[in-house]
């Protein structure tokens, strides 16, 4: 058995990633920027956005937070998400989820600029990964392929279970595993019998917050196996969907969690709001010489 070892490659891609922020700052004087909107005090949303904060420090990027309370009103962030398209500072802009349930999410992330939209959510980004087409990906999905082609696991032709159907993960994670052209399932709260689509599985790609959900007797020798989940146990302890220690011993890799799929969430915001800026750059220049 093999750990994929995301703590390990996100260092890696945040270490090309400030190389390259160097090199535009040189080029063009540009600095990549990143806006963060946080609404409520829910404590995970809030370390998240500490994490990505300090990632975008590490890397040379400018970032801004946008704290709101709990009550504010859906108009409210609608006019600082408008601001921030606007403002030529910022070449990303994420609204940490979830949102407090009176707040139309749907709304907000349509309202983002697509050329802005780091976290790929955008109804625009998302029609072009169907299509297979360049665009911003979800930065967890997108770094569960980073991971994959890291350790030359080829996912061409193998059966791809994705358990969960979320539009952050499973949905996104699903898209890009059959532009790879991987054989793929997506199984949801509503499968009946899991343990049958993940028996014949090559590689599971698990991401619902269910401590155990994948147990031993569920995967076939040599399973490839990608916890997406988070959750914590009573005890405060950050685990994943899969009962590591017992599946561990029937795969040929496995992502631990945490130290797998969760830095690589960072390392590819990072990617996407360079792409972001480096588009951008690209346009000024261009606009400049016309
Ligand atoms: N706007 C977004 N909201 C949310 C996203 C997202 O991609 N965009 N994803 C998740 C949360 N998330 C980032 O926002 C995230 C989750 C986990 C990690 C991570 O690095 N986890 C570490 C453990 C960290 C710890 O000690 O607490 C790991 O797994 O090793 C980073 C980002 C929902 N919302």
């Amino acid at each position: 058995m093999q750990l994929l070892d995301g703590r390990a490659l996100s260092k890696k891609i945040e270490q090309k990633v400030s190389d390259e922020v160097k090199e535009l700052k040189s080029t063009c004087g540009c600095t990549p920027g990143l806006a963060v909107v946080l609404v409520g005090q829910d404590p995970a949303s809030a370390a998240y956005v500490n994490m990505k904060k300090k990632a975008c420090d590490r890397v040379g990027f400018y970032s801004i937070s946008h704290e709101m309370p709990e009550t504010i009103s859906q108009e409210a962030i609608e006019k600082t998400i408008i601001g921030l398209n606007n403002d030529s500072n910022v070449d990303g802009i994420l609204i940490q989820l979830p949102l407090p349930p009176h707040i139309d999410t749907t709304k907000l992330l349509e309202l983002v600029d697509p050329a802005k939209d780091v976290d790929g959510f955008h109804p625009y980004n998302v029609g072009r990964l169907v299509t297979n087409l360049d665009g911003f990906v979800p930065c967890t999905p997108l770094g569960v392929m980073e991971l994959l082609h890291e350790y030359d696991i080829d996912v061409k032709g193998k059966n791809c279970c994705v358990v969960g159907a979320s539009n952050i993960v499973g949905k996104p994670m699903a898209a890009l595993l059959l532009n790879a052209d991987a054989t793929v399932e997506i199984c949801h709260i509503f499968t009946d019998d899991l343990k049958k689509h993940t028996l014949n599985a090559d590689i599971i790609l698990c991401g619902v917050g269910v401590i155990n959900l994948i147990t031993e007797d569920m995967v076939k020798d040599d399973v490839v196996i990608v916890d997406i989940g988070v959750s914590r146990t009573k005890e405060g302890k950050l685990v994943g969907d899969v009962d590591f220690e017992n599946v561990s011993k029937k795969s040929s890799y496995i992502t631990p969690s945490p130290g797998g799929v969760g830095p690589m969430t960072i390392a590819m915001l990072l990617s996407n709001t360079l792409k972001a800026a480096k588009i951008n750059a690209k346009n000024m220049a261009e606009t400049k010489e016309s």
